[in-house]
């Protein structure tokens, strides 16, 4: 993980400080100076965002960006990938904070806004992006407010789409304002970070991996905010993360990029339950359940999921009935058996269909099935020699045992 870039104004000039650079950016300098190559393309200017990306670093790292992507005009676009696979320094093109190589072909452009081009470069700062960093980055000697008062002063007044009251409402922030940065935990500074992005009346956000500075407990306490201001938000969010859960609650479609390259792209729920994608072979594969609390039992703890006239019961927590709650279900928690077994501890037992199985490459002694509870599919990771003996094959029907499940919502 790199550093993320501190961002100054000295006399109305911008100075972004990234990973060592202190790089200016004012009217009359026209592209940062940074000592990398970089080109970037987009196909048609048209809805949603259009990129063309091909970028050389050069040094020992001897990585290359080549990217020709259509991203969706709203909604939550997760950036997933493995370390060094080049998702920061997507968003950091997209930004205006890597160099174009002079008298490149290539472009970008948002709902056909072109902001960069063979002869066009829209400076950084002129960009409508909000950039929202791993660490908050807020100027330490400003209290909260005065950090927004700032973003207020550099947005766009000729059509304020976003409210200062709206955001302080939405990220619940309103008794922190007269804090300093120094005085607030980690999840609260990024929820001021959060709302200083948005106060910039952008037209895109930009996040890398906002939560991972967070332990756990802060990671909870910040998500259900993320997640409203990622449905609320009027405009495409890039949302960079490790994390598949995140991912899962947060994202509709998902990039997944290796190496510089575009590996899978696609609805976040077809990716991650269709077999032969990256995600079905991964260690902690899972698939979400949607659904509405049906029952209640406070002396068992226990709260009922309803979807597809089948039940699924887990730990209650603050849902009530009526609510919708969405489940995560691992693939490692699902076991398969050709009849119903009573005498099991196992609560959990649907009825399903078998939609496909793959062998695992890697590990030739386990399967992935997909299986569909009616319409929902689910994932099971079990032993080859079991997929064998019980002979499974496509189109079968079975009772899926499910052990443990996760509420997302
Ligand atoms: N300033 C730079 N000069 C040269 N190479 C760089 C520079 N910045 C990043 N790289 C290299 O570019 C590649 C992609 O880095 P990038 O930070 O975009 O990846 P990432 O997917 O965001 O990684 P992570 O998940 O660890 O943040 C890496 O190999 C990195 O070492």
């Amino acid at each position: 993980m790199r550093s993320s870039p501190h961002i100054v104004f000295i006399n109305g000039h911008l100075f972004v400080c990234c990973a060592g650079f202190f790089v200016q950016y004012s009217k009359t300098t026209k592209t940062p100076s940074l000592s990398r190559r970089v080109t970037v393309t987009v196909k048609q200017p048209a809805k949603g965002l259009n990129i063309r990306v091909f970028q050389q670093h050069t040094g020992q790292s001897n990585f290359s960006l080549d990217l020709d992507l259509q991203l969706p005009n709203t909604g939550v676009t997760a950036l997933f990938g493995p370390s060094g696979s080049g998702k920061t320094t997507l968003l950091r093109c997209i930004a205006g904070l890597e160099k174009s190589v002079k008298g490149s072909t290539n472009h970008i452009s948002l709902n056909g806004e072109l902001w960069q081009s063979h002869d066009f470069w829209l400076a950084s700062h002129k960009r409508p992006v909000g950039y929202v960093f791993q660490d908050a980055n807020l100027f330490p000697h400003l209290t909260a407010q005065d950090n927004l008062r700032f973003s207020i002063q550099r947005a766009d007044k000729t059509q304020p789409a976003i409210h200062y009251d709206d955001v302080v409402e939405l990220l619940n922030i309103a008794s922190i304002l007269t804090q300093y940065p120094g005085q607030l935990s980690g999840g609260e500074r990024q929820r001021v970070a959060m709302a200083r992005a948005l106060l910039i009346q952008p037209k895109i956000l930009l996040m890398d991996e906002p939560l991972a500075a967070l332990d756990d407990a802060l990671k909870q306490d910040i998500l259900p905010y993320l997640e409203r201001l990622c449905h609320r938000a009027k405009i495409p969010i890039l949302y960079v993360s490790h994390s598949l859960d995140e991912v899962i609650r947060l994202a509709d479609y998902m990039v997944v990029l290796e190496k510089g390259r575009v590996l899978e792209e696609g609805n976040t729920q077809r990716l991650i339950s269709t077999l032969g994608t990256s995600f079905a072979r991964y260690q902690d594969a899972s698939m979400v359940v949607s659904g509405t609390v049906v029952e209640q039992n406070t002396e068992w703890g226990l709260s009922w999921l309803g979807f597809e006239n089948q039940t699924i019961a887990f730990k209650q927590g603050k849902e009530a009935i009526g609510d919708s709650v969405r489940l995560r279900i691992q693939s490692r928690d699902i076991s398969v058996s050709l009849s119903k077994h009573e005498d099991s501890s196992i609560l959990n037992r649907l009825t399903v269909v078998i939609d496909d199985m793959e062998k695992d490459n890697k590990d030739p002694s386990m399967v992935m099935v997909r299986l569909l509870a009616g319409n929902t599919p689910l994932l099971a990771k079990i032993t080859a020699l079991s997929a064998h003996s019980l002979k499974l094959e496509k189109g079968q029907t079975l009772v899926a045992q499910i052990k443990s499940v996760a509420v997302l919502s």
